[in-house]
């Protein structure tokens, strides 16, 4: 091959990999933060007898996170703080005291997305005690883009 052609093949090489990189489908993290089986009493539900008292709902999520950044430099100032997110979750759901599961995960979701930056994330709220023949009943909502 000659010097010409080989120079031309790095050329594309170069323009093909600015494309790939400019397209974002270079090295996207798909990490996530959990939080299982939050616990927090509140006031919710649609029914009389249920504003008179607090029962207990709990919070599963799953958050979109880039956890490289975190990794390399083992500073929770760079993580998804799962510790602050589950104070807040627990504050917002004790402030807004919905009728509906769905009312509060939306408002749980917008929260997280605004105030904590999540792009993605996945939201199950269990509200146990419900149906008594059921194990738990409650929602799920995914909000956002994963990737
Ligand atoms: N889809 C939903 N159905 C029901 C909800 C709810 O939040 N979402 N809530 C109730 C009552 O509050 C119930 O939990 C009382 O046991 C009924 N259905």
């Amino acid at each position: 091959m000659s010097g010409h052609s080989i120079a031309c093949l790095h050329i594309i090489q170069s323009a093909l990999s600015a494309i790939h990189w400019e397209s974002g489908l270079a090295e996207r993290s798909v990490d996530t933060v959990l939080i299982e089986g939050l616990a927090v009493d509140t006031v919710v539900g649609v029914y009389d007898w249920e504003r008179e008292v607090t029962q207990r709902l709990l919070v599963d999520l799953e958050m979109a996170w880039d956890n490289r950044v975190p990794g390399a430099s083992d500073n929770v100032a760079d993580a998804l703080d799962y510790a602050a997110v589950s104070e807040r979750v627990t504050q917002c759901l004790q402030v807004l005291q919905p009728q509906l599961l769905e009312r509060a995960a939306e408002e749980v979701a917008a929260m997280l997305q605004s105030e904590f930056g999540v792009r993605w994330l996945r939201l199950a709220l269990h509200k146990p005690g419900a149906v008594p023949s059921a194990r738990s009943v409650g929602v799920r909502v995914e909000r956002g883009v994963r990737a």
